[in-house]
């Protein structure tokens, strides 16, 4: 990332000089990583200066499906998001590392991610969103698979035990066998392949902030790309 792209008041969007290397081999080996270092804390500070900033008019709750499927359901699902387009510096800033992390893991994993979606999402007290998987397979064609990489970066000072709120992530193969647990906690960076990983938010018990994103593949059909959700 060049200099121009930053955010005056830093110099530098990640954590180390080599951030997606531990990434990119988590991915490799097991299709999921966690990193509690992955961007710097000046850049987690002001992402998290925007996420408490959000003007809560501005978010509409969370649905669950895509297109025509798409629906509104508070059982499921109690966030409310902002999709986010590079409309601050310090958004296009993460947009632009995301961009990065989209080419390295082109160039390594062969996976052809061709674009990426993102909205910031906040979870009220007690919002949970229930065990589910971020694409949606087979059955027509309103709901054809494109999402094939998660990412969720969270934006939460000082988060403990008792906040709850933890993501689950659950075993490819036995979807019934817990495989890690995490609390929210500022500048933690989940990365999973979309596709293989039911996960799910318990319920938070005071207001939780995150960035929830998704790699996409193009399915394009015609003119018109998919819309997004
Ligand atoms: O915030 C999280 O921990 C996960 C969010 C999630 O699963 C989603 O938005 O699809
Ligand atoms: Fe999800």
């Amino acid at each position: 990332m060049t200099n121009k792209d930053l955010p005056d008041n830093i110099d530098s969007i990640f954590e180390s000089d080599d951030p997606f290397s531990q990434v990119l081999s988590d991915l490799q080996t097991k299709g999921w990583s966690i990193q509690d270092d992955f961007f710097s804390d000046a850049f987690i500070k002001l992402l998290i200066q925007e996420a408490e900033g959000l003007n809560a008019n501005a978010m509409s709750q969370a649905g669950v499906g895509r297109h025509q499927e798409h629906q509104v359901k508070l059982n499921a699902r109690g966030d409310t998001i902002q999709w986010i387009d590079g409309d601050t510096p310090v958004r296009n800033a993460f947009l632009n590392a995301m961009e990065e992390l989209r080419i390295a893991i082109n160039r390594r994993l062969f996976l052809g991610l061709f674009d990426y979606e993102a909205h910031f999402a906040r979870y009220g007290k007690g919002a949970f969103y229930e065990k589910h998987i971020d694409s949606f397979q087979a059955g027509g064609s309103s709901s054809s698979t494109n999402r094939l990489l998660s990412t969720v970066l969270y934006l939460n000072q000082e988060w403990s035990q008792d906040d709850g709120g933890e993501f689950v992530i659950y075993d490819e193969h036995n979807t019934d066998l817990e495989i890690g647990r995490f609390l929210p906690r500022k500048g933690r960076f989940a990365v999973f392949l979309s596709e293989c990983f039911y996960h799910e938010v318990k319920p938070a018990n005071r207001s939780r902030y995150s960035i929830a994103g998704w790699f996409r593949t193009n399915n394009t059909t015609g003119q018109k790309l998919d819309p997004n959700q």
